[in-house]
């Protein structure tokens, strides 16, 4: 369905996509992930043939969008990161104009319009001003565009950015829905929003594709990495407090939790020890521990947690 073949774009020297090759398949969701300036829209932008690859080749269908860019836009919906609407027309008369603009013929483009307001559920605000529209409502108003014409392919650009939870869901449905007819790219930063909706996940970093796989294939990799060491900055009280609430997440196993404590103790009479008795110091020094350091002294530790106790109920007891 797409083919992109060594696939370059420079902005003066900075490389935005460096050689990319990937294939997209028929009637699947594909998900292009990556972080901030990875290079997705610049991608994106260079297959809806908005931007002129450096080098490298896109084909839509067997069109080659270089050569033959009105074949390979017929087959393509675009909505791009900020939707071009024109907030001072209604939906009806901005959807009216967007299929004339995409050469929907004249007789058909009533039903057209009709077709894509139901797709996308936007027909109880025909008459409303784009303006007046909320952001969610915007980003359908922008699908419905992208689908005048009926394209095999849909290509969008961050849907679900800037939109709220409620938003996000009724998003993520109506994409779910689109896949069923086209084939769907979408792009996100998001991990939990790629996995959510697509089949495939396409990984993309400083311009390079560096995964491209299932999102149940890629999951399994990640099972190995998933212990994490935590540093925490805080006072002893509030560190307890917060792996106490740790405790309660689902599936998080905190398994260091006594050594950790005891690590405080160690660092506390480290300090005794060093005949460092000043307070301020001994919290500063308290208040940074790791969740995964292994413990090297246990029985000194609890030794020593001991007469810390000890010294300061004596100190109590004092005042
Ligand atoms: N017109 C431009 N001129 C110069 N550099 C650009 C231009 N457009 C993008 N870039 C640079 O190309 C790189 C890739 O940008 P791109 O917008 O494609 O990334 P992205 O993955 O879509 O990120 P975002 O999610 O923030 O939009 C970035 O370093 C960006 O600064």
């Amino acid at each position: 369905m797409i083919e992109v073949k060594d696939l370059v774009k420079r902005y003066s020297k900075n490389t935005a996509v460096d050689h990319l090759n990937f294939h997209v398949q028929k009637g699947q969701i594909y998900g292009f992930l990556g972080p901030n300036g990875a290079g997705k829209s610049t991608t994106m932008n260079m297959m809806t043939g908005y931007l002129a690859p450096t080098e490298g080749q896109i084909l839509i269908n067997g069109h080659d969008v270089a050569e033959e860019p009105m074949e390979a836009r017929k087959c393509i919906g675009y909505l791009p990161e900020i939707p071009p609407l024109y907030p001072d027309m209604t939906v009806l008369e901005y959807l009216r104009f967007a299929a004339e603009l995409k050469q929907v013929p004249k007789n058909d483009r009533s039903s057209e319009v009709e077709r894509v307001m139901g797709e996308t559920r936007i027909k109880d605000m025909e008459h409303r001003l784009i303006r007046h529209l909320s952001k969610g409502y915007k980003q359908r108003v922008g699908l419905a565009q992208a689908l005048l014409g009926d394209p095999e392919v849909l290509i969008l650009d961050e849907p679900m950015v800037g939109l709220d939870p409620k938003q996000i869901i009724e998003i993520r449905e109506l994409i779910r829905g689109l896949g069923q007819k086209h084939t769907v790219i979408l792009s996100s930063h998001i991990l939990s929003e790629i996995t959510s909706v697509c089949d495939h996940v396409l990984i993309i970093s400083h311009g390079k594709l560096v995964a491209s796989d299932t999102p149940e294939n890629l999951g399994s990799y990640m099972k190995h990495s998933d212990a994490m060491e935590l540093q925490v900055r805080g006072s002893k009280g509030a560190c307890e407090q917060a792996m106490e609430l740790l405790k309660q997440v689902e599936g998080l196993e905190v398994r260091t939790t006594p050594a950790a404590l005891e690590d405080v103790f160690l660092e506390l009479t480290d300090e005794e020890n060093n005949g460092n008795s000043d307070t301020a110091a001994r919290q500063e020094k308290s208040e940074s521990f790791s969740l995964g350091k292994k413990k090297q002294k246990t029985e000194d530790t609890e030794e020593k947690a001991v007469s810390v106790e000890e010294q300061k109920s004596d100190e109590k007891e004092e005042q």
